[in-house]
């Protein structure tokens, strides 16, 4: 299991909970995680990524408890996150703001550096990796965050609703890509985006209010669907 969490407890705020207990192991390989509005699924990311700390239980990767006295470095180098809202690095071309996130993984400047092509050249964006990141497209900002997740060769990678506000054709390419990832390792993408998610992915983590409704292979959403448990999920169709 890539990422387990055990009996998590987590509140942004004193008083408030997003989680009591969550337990949850995340299917190995491309899992689309999906549930409506303020469910909590970009905490549960955050957790995963160790940007968030639980305040009950643990989150692991294949068993490395990343608060684990020493553990934080190693962790975040084999687990890659892209947050909603990826921004420029004031002056920074694409190849530099990419490189810089491998630096601050920890690989030398020289690694970092011939790295970063070949990332951004995984996302289709080596013709643009010395343009300005401020001048790209939404589009192309959001492949130059996934170029920072993949630079340091990281086992799991994290994606953030990827392909909200993307036009259509730039979420088919994202898809592509996003498919292309997962074949180098484990992938989990929260998403609003569940048209066709079998095409996408090989399982889905459905989150309802503090607890997980459904983990498993995409093809069990059906008996879901037809039980109306999907409902209230934006965008979702109805099929997978
Ligand atoms: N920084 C924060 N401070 C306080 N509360 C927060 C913060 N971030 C999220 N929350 C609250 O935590 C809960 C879970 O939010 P989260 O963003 O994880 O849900 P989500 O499923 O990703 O939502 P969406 O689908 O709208 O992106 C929501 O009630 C939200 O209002």
């Amino acid at each position: 299991m890539p990422i387990s969490f055990q009996g998590c407890a987590f509140g942004h705020r004193r008083g408030s909970r997003v989680f009591t207990r969550l337990d949850l192991d995340v299917p190995a390989g491309r899992t689309a995680l999906i549930g409506p509005n303020g469910c909590g699924k970009s905490t549960l990311l955050g957790l995963a990524a160790s940007a968030l700390r639980p305040g009950a239980g643990r989150v692991s990767y294949e068993g490395l408890d990343p608060f684990r006295r020493g553990n934080l470095a190693r962790y975040r180098a084999l687990v890659g996150w892209m947050p909603q809202g990826i921004r420029p690095l004031p002056g920074l071309t694409a190849r530099e703001q990419v490189g810089y996130a491998g630096w601050l993984k920890g690989m030398s400047r020289a690694d970092a550096w011939r790295r970063s092509l070949e990332a951004l050249e995984a996302v289709e964006l080596g013709p643009l990796a010395d343009t300005r990141c401020s001048e790209l497209s939404g589009g192309q900002l959001r492949r130059v965050g996934l170029a920072q997740t993949l630079v340091h060769d990281a086992e799991v990678v994290l994606l953030d609703e990827p392909t909200a506000g993307l036009d259509p054709e730039q979420r088919e390419k994202f898809r592509g890509i996003v498919a292309r990832i997962g074949e180098r390792g484990h992938l989990i993408v929260a998403t609003h985006d569940t048209a066709d998610l079998a095409r996408t992915y090989d399982s889905v983590v459905l989150l309802g209010r503090d607890r997980v409704r459904y983990a498993g292979p995409v093809a069990g959403l059906g008996a879901l669907a037809g039980l109306g448990a999907l409902a209230g999920i934006p965008g979702f169709a109805g099929e997978v």
